[in-house]
């Protein structure tokens, strides 16, 4: 194995080739599969992570299929010289560059960043099509003048509606009325009669804001049958291809395009870990031995496949809506809200969706065809109906169930509504009704489709994603054949659907997250047990840990488990979870990570600490010597071993104080910082407000263009629940044998699952310099942040540490891994993680996304 490079001043990350005084390493957007393949094939240096320039064998080399396909990167860098010259086998400038086999131009090249850019700009043309189905102007002004009107597309989402009537006015365009959306790239502008329309539509036409161009289109609406405009709208989009946009590929090549396109973000943790390489550190073995494996971190071991392809998903949102039709759909949203899309289209041929809440929501569409109440109107805030959730539970194979509708024999329902200014007592008889109508299409389906309960949650606000705490209210269902009503007296906090993972039994409520597909869950919660190497004396941190998944099913291979997790509703599921598996060995705290990681580390570590400290001279920095890893048990569920009931805690967690400022970086900009991770994975504002609510691709969220996955925000400010930690750890104080057993765990693990947004910078910093953590299990639905936390959690620290930048204006054009760089760089002086392997496993079949198994050592 190499040995580790001194970091120099003039190129942290660079040797001299001996052979030609060329960098003998490849430029990281150079280290391509294919360049390795070249040196692999050609001149067989791969092992020693250098590469010949030269072409020894004169033509046959000019023949090979790499050959010219990068640029050089000695001659970009030495004014266009490189001593090779025309023996050299990289492209001495875009001319000589030449398309590798797969016709792709090197990535670093002007012609890739054009091609991208167009891509990207018919990507963008195909995503800003208006779509709107709803009325758009206010009051009187839409009935009579929807046909004269216009929708104007590319205004900057800042302007009002005056800065559009004056734009409209210097421009010198008639109209009678404009009014522009907030925060919206869309206006609508209405004209006095056809004439006018003609004559201003055609005066718009080229018109520029900044750098973009308007664009006139024209407007959908629900009354008239005028829906598709010019015919262009409906032609362009197709809701499979944006719920599902890889369903029309098989399968095996839908997880090779995930594989290729994980190892394109994996690389960046090398590039920017290089990159944030103190100088004068040496750079850590991983990534000297990045160069043999194409730049790689560490190995990307496979993808695991989902064990069911199609209708997979145990939880869907559907939003109801207009269809480009003007139909009262009940379905998935065409585009995002933002830019002016608020069609809705049924989901009938989005493949991940099951059967049975495909019925539920005919069931649904049928009945609001009938309704006394409006649909919700996403322009306005007006309305009722707004969003019908179904969430499934499954059986473990011994009930009647296991056979029909694939093993899922509970079924929750959840029907948002916005009740202001409805009269109540409409409101409740329609109530009434809609539980008539679902036992009703339930009972008539042969066999009966389960319906276990069926929940109204009222909620307000603009976005359909509701908080945690919005009202919740059981809706008593009626016995079939018009007998009394059930139910009625339930509590509806009670009310859960249940599911199994390794033939544990988890009770899930109505706004608690678990993962939409559940026996793929099951194998990546397998793999991160198995990569944690468990043992009895292992202490293992559930780290964003939901309804206690991860420790529940791992709890029978450690010592002791603490979950922590922010979702009350979740929390109590999570002690439910445990109490109906007779599961002891585990604690869990209620609140944002970020509030308590560094407190629990420390109340429970350095107890340990101490007491090692007593048996042994050697530093408490040093891994156990019988910290060795037990063998895997691929995740097998023994019984539950209540013996291991020994994880008591002696003292208080007090809330980090640290959580408000972090290395110099404002608490404001940490939580901006959140958003800004949120807007690198384009993931939309109104979509990441609930806290609770996770996953990669984990929910359809109904107010968005595609399957993508709400984020959780882990910088939001929700209520703190710190006082049910300190209760929740002082109640495990309570020793029953009054002596603790915390010397035992000498094996110390964190799985992390957090979260689209990632790790708060607080929990990353407390994992990072707390030095019994030896080993981190991060499992992540976004790679991306994936990456950014694991740059903090791997750059070596400095040999002194540079005190952080309190400029922080740039950090808002930042990228996530330029930020974490940043953050990197004021990380207090602790030993860095290293990438071992990562493993992807797919969750969400037909989409893009699937979660990332990483595991990190020192
Ligand atoms: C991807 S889910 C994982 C849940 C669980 N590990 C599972 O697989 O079912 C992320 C969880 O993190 C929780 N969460 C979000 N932000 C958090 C924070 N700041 N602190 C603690 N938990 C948080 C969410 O409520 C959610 O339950």
């Amino acid at each position: 194995m190499a040995e580790p490079v001194a970091n120099t001043q003039l190129s942290p990350s660079k040797t001299l080739d001996s052979t030609n005084g060329h960098d003998s390493t490849m430029e990281p957007n150079q280290m391509l599969p294919q360049d390795a393949q070249l040196n692999q094939e050609n001149d067989g240096v791969v092992s020693t992570g250098k590469r010949s320039r030269e072409d020894d064998d004169g033509e046959e080399r000019s023949l090979h299929p790499m050959w010219k396909t990068s640029l050089c990167s000695y001659y970009r860098s030495h004014n266009n010289t490189c001593n090779h010259g025309d023996t050299c086998r990289y492209a001495h400038g875009e001319e000589e560059l030449r398309p590798r086999p797969d016709n792709t131009w090197d990535p670093t090249s002007e012609r890739a960043k054009k091609a991208l850019k167009t891509e990207t700009d018919e990507k963008c043309a195909a995503s800003e099509d208006v779509m709107m189905t709803e009325a758009v102007v206010d009051g009187d002004d839409i009935d009579s003048n929807h046909a004269f009107s216009k929708c104007l597309v590319h205004l900057p989402r800042r302007w009002c509606s005056e800065d559009l009537r004056n734009f409209l006015s210097q421009q010198g365009i008639a109209f009678k009325y404009a009014k522009k959306k907030n925060g919206m790239m869309i206006g609508f502008v209405t004209f006095e009669d056809e004439e006018q329309l003609k004559s201003s539509s055609k005066d718009l036409e080229g018109k520029t804001i900044g750098n973009k161009t308007v664009k006139v289109a024209d407007v959908l609406n629900t009354n008239n049958d005028k829906l598709t405009g010019d015919g262009s709208v409906g032609k362009t989009r197709n809701l499979r291809d944006v719920v599902t946009p890889l369903a029309h590929i098989p399968y095996a090549d839908q997880l090779e395009q995930k594989k290729t396109s994980l190892m394109q973000i994996l690389k960046k943790l090398t590039r920017n870990a290089r990159k944030a390489c103190p100088d004068g550190v040496s750079l850590p073995e991983w990534i000297l031995n990045s160069r043999e494996i194409g730049g790689l971190p560490c190995k990307l071991e496979g993808i695991i496949a989902s064990p069911i392809v199609d209708g997979y998903r145990n939880k869907c949102e559907f939003s109801v809506g207009y269809s480009l039709k003007g139909n009262v759909t009940v379905g998935f949203m065409l585009g995002n809200f933002r830019e002016g899309v608020t069609a809705v289209e049924e989901a009938t041929e989005c493949p991940n969706v099951s059967t049975i809440a495909s019925k539920y929501v005919t069931m649904f569409q049928e009945f609001l065809q009938h309704s006394d109440l409006p649909v919700w109107n996403r322009f306005k805030n007006t309305g009722f109906w707004r969003q019908l959730t179904v969430r499934e539970g499954r059986t473990n194979g011994n009930t009647d169930h296991a056979e029909t509708f694939g093993g899922i024999a509970e079924v929750m329902l959840i029907v948002q509504v916005s009740t202001a200014n409805f009269d109540d007592a409409l409101v409740a008889a329609e109530f009434k009704r809609l539980a008539q109508a679902f036992v009703a299409g339930a009972t008539s389906h042969c066999p009966t489709l389960p319906l276990t309960a069926l929940f109204v949650q009222d909620h307000q606000g603009i976005s359909n994603v509701a908080p945690a705490d919005a009202p919740l209210h059981l809706l008593p269902l009626p016995k079939a054949g018009g007998d009394p009503e059930i139910d009625e007296n339930n509590n509806a906090m009670d009310v859960r659907i249940h599911d199994y993972i390794n033939n544990l039994r988890f009770s899930i409520s109505p706004t608690a997250f678990f993962q939409v597909n559940t026996l793929a869950a099951e194998k990546l919660y397998s793999l991160a047990g198995d990569w944690a190497c468990l043992g009895p004396d292992t202490l293992l941190f559930d780290i964003c840990c939901g309804t206690g998944t991860i420790g529940l099913t791992l709890a029978h291979r450690v010592g002791m488990v603490v979950g922590i997790e922010m979702n009350a509703s979740a929390v109590s599921d999570a002690h439910r979870n445990a109490e109906i598996n007779g599961i002891k060995n585990i604690r869990f705290i209620c609140s944002k990570a970020e509030d308590v990681m560094g407190s629990l580390l420390r109340e429970y570590l350095n107890m340990t600490k101490k007491q090692d400290d007593s048996n042994t001279p050697k530093s408490g920095y040093d891994i156990p010597e019988d910290s060795a890893c037990p063998e895997a048990e691929n995740g097998e569920m023994a019984s539950p071993c209540p013996e291991n009931n020994n994880g008591e805690v002696r003292s208080e967690v007090q809330k980090d104080s640290t959580s408000e400022q972090v290395d110099g970086i404002s608490e404001q900009a940490e939580n901006v910082t959140g958003s800004q991770l949120r807007d690198d994975v384009n993931v939309p504002k109104e979509q990441s407000d609930d806290a609770n609510v996770c996953g990669g691709g984990n929910d359809i969220p109904g107010d968005s263009t595609c399957p993508c996955p709400q984020t959780s925000d882990m910088t939001s400010r929700s209520e703190n629940n710190n006082a049910e930690v300190v209760s929740e750890v002082q109640n495990s104080n309570s020793s029953e044998n009054g002596n603790t057993s915390m010397q035992q765990f000498k094996n110390v693990v964190a799985i992390v699952d957090p979260p689209r947004a990632g790790l708060h910078p607080t929990v990353i910093k407390a994992l990072r310099t707390h030095p019994r953590l030896r080993r981190l299990v991060y499992i992540s639905c976004n790679p991306e942040t994936l990456v950014a936390n694991a740059i903090e959690l791997c750059t070596p620290s400095p040999a002194k540490i540079q005190k952080g930048n309190k400029d922080n204006r740039g950090w808002r054009n930042m990228s996530s891994a330029g930020l974490a760089r940043h953050r990197a760089k004021s990380m207090p002086i602790s030993e860095a993680f290293h990438p071992v392997k990562a493993m992807a496993v797919d969750l969400f079949p037909h989409t893009p996304h699937c979660e990332l198994v990483m595991l990190l050592e020192r």
